[in-house]
């Protein structure tokens, strides 16, 4: 498939800018911006935002996407669980951006990650002791860091099962990763809470298949960054 170009856009979640498209300044990759939405909690009867997920992702995830996907509208997208699988295990890198609305310790934050990937792995049958030890490991990235609005993670899931992981204190991707966490279920179970069965962000899921479409049937033009 020829280069991707087509309509895609930057994407407001409250007053967090997702640009359309992210260079790694260490690898020089590029991503394309598959989609973001908020993440929010019912706390007393009343939804309140906590973060922003932005979900970066490499052209050639087209081309793996584009066999079983393209032709389907949004609505089927959206309805398919295994459009969000196929995107979580396509053999090419992800990078995703949690970023800030609410002040959040990093213990806080973490734990609510973690919960929700452990009870994804358990569901699986894949949390193991490699996998207790990667959540350690996990835990142990987030312990003294707290994230004041604005800020940021980044997820950096490679297709072999690396896990790394930035910190920011704006929406740019540091140089360096804090840590990297070679364990390919962890990895995977981040996008899947993320995006999958039971995904903590609804909006996200809809907001990529909003955006899929076009890219898988016209390519992409990336435009207003
Ligand atoms: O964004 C979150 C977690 C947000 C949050 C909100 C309120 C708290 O007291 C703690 C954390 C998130 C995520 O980015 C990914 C995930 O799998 C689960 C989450 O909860």
């Amino acid at each position: 498939m020829a280069p991707v170009k087509g309509p895609l856009t930057p994407i407001q979640v409250e007053n967090l800018q997702f640009p359309a498209s992210i260079t790694s300044p260490a690898t020089a990759k590029s991503y394309f911006l598959g989609g973001a939405g908020e993440r929010g909690l019912t706390i007393e009867g009343k939804f309140i935002k906590f973060t922003g997920l932005g979900v970066y992702l490499e052209d050639k995830t087209v081309d793996s996407l584009a066999t079983k996907w393209k032709g389907k509208s949004s609505q089927e997208l959206l309805d398919s669980l295994d459009f969000y699988r196929d995107i979580i295990s396509s053999p090419s890198e992800k990078l995703i951006r949690g970023s800030k609305l609410r002040p959040l310790s990093g213990v806080e934050y973490s734990r609510k990650v973690m919960e929700n990937c452990v009870a994804h792995m358990k569901s699986t049958g894949t949390y193991g002791e490699a996998e207790a030890a990667a959540i350690g490991k996990f835990a142990e990235a987030f312990r003294n860091l707290d994230f004041p609005p604005g800020s940021s993670v980044f997820y950096r899931q490679s297709p072999d099962g690396e896990l790394g992981l930035s910190f920011s204190p704006d929406d740019t991707l540091p140089e360096k990763e804090a840590v990297v966490i070679e364990n390919k279920a962890l990895s995977e179970a981040v996008l899947e809470t993320m995006i999958g069965e039971h995904a903590v962000s609804p909006d996200l899921k809809r907001c990529l298949a909003e955006r899929l479409p076009a890219v898988l049937n016209q390519g992409l033009l990336l435009s207003g960054n």
